[in-house]
């Protein structure tokens, strides 16, 4: 690939696309190749907001009126020309984003499943009959739509996360403006172009691509916009919390994870390991449900540890578009600083660094943000890297003398957002089931890998408390109406 701009993508406004008033782009680069520039993406200011605000509330009457059925048939529409586009649109999530090519398909391939689900959504029951005390009357509870919804979305998974949104809020009857991360916009647009192709009206999905301090907080604040909807870091989601709640809007957020796997004395070694490093490596740890701690019971603590060793040893770092590639870049210059930060942090604490976080010495991977995968030995439950979301690929081990202690090692942080274990001892599991402060608990199993038929969201600063996905979605994007009805 060579220095010039691949493409040129524009806001999505009122069904139309819409230059910014501005007039300014910003480039995107490929992470794994800093000198390929990906696309020039917008940078908007509050009008184009305004007008995509503007432009949603207009659509809104039109949009709830439809039929469940009808509206479902344009996400069903959706889906079948994401099909035919899974190549285009995962190979452009992989040069935007780094990921590899496997896993961006998929990901592209989970965000057709969602639509289909929701799309399924429009045909299945709302509310109760409930009995009124008076005999003669008819009570029974409906949902209506909040009205306008703000999606805003990250850039780990830039087309699973916003679909999982958007898809719900349409169904039950919102209209939405979206604020993609400007870091994946140009694989955000192509996502867009399904819903234009389709043949949505004007108004009902909208997007605004612009920095999140600008533009996402002026959707949080605007006063047209009675639901926000926001996965990304604790910093900026508590922001967009308050901001959301002191006008009175209704809000989601899905943030931060620090999440750990266990490892008792009766684990399938061979098995923990792949969950490890499948859970805490693919997507080069860039996920919220990324397995972070590694804390491992005292008896096969040596075992364990070598044979994760010598496993991470094999992986292939490398630009994602590569066959032979497991593990591609971090996604972007602020992600390679921060997880550089955290392997000096843990260094600087007394954590023993066992292999990774070195510069690569391949030429062809000196143009990127490329991180060797990192395993820290003799992590204490204090230490930094044991307690803040490193957002990378690097595992930290820690020893616990019992399962009880691992249980409660597991709890000790401010997080709750996945959780794993892997043992054959039944009343382990439950155990862990039962203690373990998590919003997803899985048992032999990593602790990634949400399903899009279940509810999904943390306990503790995971989470606003609130679950997406699944049925579970229509609690945020609708309203409970009561209706008696007296002859
Ligand atoms: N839970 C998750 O899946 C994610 C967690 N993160 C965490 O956040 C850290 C930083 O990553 P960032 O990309 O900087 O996350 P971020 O929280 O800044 O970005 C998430 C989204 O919020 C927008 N945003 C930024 N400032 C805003 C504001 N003031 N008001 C409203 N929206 C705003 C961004 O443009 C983006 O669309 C990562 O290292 C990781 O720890 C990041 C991405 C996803
Ligand atoms: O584990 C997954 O598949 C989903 C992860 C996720 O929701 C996130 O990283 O924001």
């Amino acid at each position: 690939m060579g220095r010039e701009v691949q493409v040129t993508i524009e806001n999505y406004i009122n069904g139309e696309w819409c230059k910014p008033v501005s007039e300014k782009y910003i480039v995107n680069k490929n992470p794994a190749n800093l000198a390929e520039e990906v696309g020039n993406v917008p940078d908007s200011n509050e009008q184009d907001l305004d007008a995509a605000v503007a432009a949603a509330s207009g659509a809104r009457k039109a949009w709830r009126s439809m039929a469940g059925a009808e509206r479902g048939n344009f996400l069903y529409k959706v889906a079948s020309i994401m099909e035919q586009n899974v190549d285009i649109i995962g190979t452009m999530m992989t040069r935007e984003m780094g990921k590899t090519l496997g896993e961006a398909k998929g990901e592209v391939l989970r965000g057709i499943a969602i639509l289909k689900y929701y799309a399924g959504e429009g045909m299945r029951p709302v509310g109760d009959v409930i009995p009124a005390t008076d005999p003669t009357a008819l009570m029974y509870t409906t949902r209506v739509p909040l009205g306008v919804v703000g999606v805003i979305s990250p850039w780990n998974f830039p087309v699973a996360i916003p679909i999982w949104k958007i898809a719900p809020a349409l169904i039950y009857g919102n209209t939405v403006v979206w604020k993609p991360a400007r870091e994946t916009a140009v694989t955000a647009s192509l996502v867009m172009k399904c819903f234009h192709e389709a043949g949505l009206p004007a108004g009902v999905l909208n997007m605004v691509i612009g920095e999140g301090k600008l533009i996402g907080q002026k959707l949080t604040e605007h006063r047209q916009v009675q639901g926000i909807t926001f996965t990304g870091s604790n910093a900026v989601g508590k922001v967009v919390g308050q901001t959301a709640a002191a006008r009175g809007a209704k809000y989601q957020l899905e943030m931060g994870g620090k999440n750990p796997i266990i490892i008792a004395a009766d684990a399938d070694l061979e098995l923990a390991v792949e969950a490890t490093i499948s859970g805490g490596l693919r997507s080069t740890g860039q996920k919220c449900t990324a397995t972070s701690r590694v804390i491992v019971v005292r008896d096969i603590y040596e075992s364990f540890r070598e044979l994760l060793i010598e496993r991470v040893k094999q992986l292939k770092v490398g630009n994602g578009l590569d066959g032979d590639t497991w593990l591609g870049p971090c996604a972007n210059q602020k992600q390679y600083e921060t997880v550089q930060h955290y392997i000096e942090k843990g260094i600087a604490e007394g954590a023993e660094l066992v292999i990774g976080g070195e510069p690569q010495q391949e030429a062809s991977l000196q143009q990127g943000y490329f991180v060797a995968p990192v395993v820290f030995d003799q992590v204490t439950s204090r230490m930094t890297i044991a307690q803040e979301e490193v957002f990378g690929p690097v595992l930290a081990l820690i020893k616990a003398d019992s399962f009880e202690e691992a249980i409660s090692l597991a709890n000790d942080t401010q997080y709750g957002l996945s959780a794993s274990i892997y043992t054959k001892n039944i009343a382990q599991a439950l155990a862990f089931i039962n203690e373990t402060e998590a919003g997803l608990v899985r048992v032999n199993a990593e602790t990634a890998g949400v399903e899009l038929q279940a509810p999904f969201g943390g306990l503790k600063n995971s989470s606003s408390h609130s679950r997406e996905q699944g049925q579970a979605a229509i609690e945020f994007y609708t309203a409970i109406k009561t209706v008696f009805i007296k002859p």
